[in-house]
């Protein structure tokens, strides 16, 4: 593993595909000028919009994320998480929200369909049933092993909220953790720092956490605050609460330094 820059792309992005596809490229094209070789996108990217709306043009919404995101990954030389989109499952009429991990070649590294779905009466009045279109993913995230990366666990938004996924993770050696979101403002602002903080340092992992931002559509408002958080919790970059990227550096020498300085992991009892 070598020292190099990852980037947190944050979006506002709205009910209209090809819209969202032009925003996600030029913070990619950003990203990659400030000279980040891992990018990741965020929960959604291609598209937020009313469930019902998002079901009737799943099949385009699909079908153009990933071929968007392979032909990024192409076109910058970069490895590139598409943070999550809808996949149709067959015969259900429902998707799987789902994460892929793109090589500079176009090679899918990793695959995940979000588990953990978002079936909430959040207190500000905003009612959530992601299960009601998503179907839920029914296996563990995968963990990509680069030598010159480090190794890439993936997981989305809510997933955050349960670190048993996490520990998985960090069993199977993750030292970078993607963890794209399109948080509600409200759960945000209480919950989104700490819990992004507490996977990292529980893991002694970095986190790249991805981010929509601001009035998606409707009532719809997303917290913002993509980062870059080192494996010691410390927040590395902030992409505020506007469109653009958090962008820091990934070292593999400060990973070691805080595993040697702080080895919870070596001291686990229950496992
Ligand atoms: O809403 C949409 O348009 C698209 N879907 C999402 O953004 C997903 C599923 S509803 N959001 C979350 O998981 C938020 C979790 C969260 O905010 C928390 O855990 O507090």
């Amino acid at each position: 593993m070598k020292s190099y820059l990852a980037a947190a792309i944050q979006m506002t992005s709205v009910p209209d595909l090809h819209k969202n596809l032009a925003q996600a490229e030029e913070l990619i094209d950003l990203a990659v000028r400030r000279g980040a070789e891992l990018v990741g996108l965020p929960e959604n990217f291609s598209f937020m919009g009313e469930e019902q709306d998002k079901l009737a043009q799943a099949d385009a919404i699909a079908r153009e994320s990933e071929i968007f995101i392979k032909k990024m990954a192409q076109r910058y030389q970069v490895t590139l998480l598409g943070g999550s989109f809808p996949v149709p499952v067959n015969d259900t009429g429902r998707v799987y929200n789902t994460t892929i991990l793109i090589s500079p070649s176009g090679e899918e590294l990793a695959r995940y369909n979000k588990v953990h779905l978002f079936d909430v009466n959040v207190p500000d009045g905003n009612t959530y049933r992601e299960s009601s279109t998503v179907v839920a993913g029914q296996q563990l995230p995968p963990v990509h092993f680069s030598e010159y990366l480090g190794n890439i666990g993936v997981s989305i938004c809510y997933d955050v909220r349960f670190p048993e996924l996490y520990r998985h993770l960090s069993d199977k050696g993750t030292d970078i953790i993607f963890i794209p979101a399109a948080f509600t403002a409200f759960t945000g602002k209480d919950h989104w720092q700490v819990l992004l903080q507490a996977r990292a340092i529980e893991n002694t992992a970095y986190v790249i956490a991805p981010a929509q931002t601001g009035n998606n559509y409707g009532r719809r408002l997303t917290h913002g605050h993509a980062v870059i958080i080192d494996p010691w919790g410390t927040i590395l970059a902030d992409a505020g609460d506007k469109p653009g990227i958090a962008i820091a550096e990934i070292n593999p020498s400060r990973l070691e330094q805080v595993r040697r300085q702080m080895p919870s992991l070596q001291h686990r009892v229950f496992s």
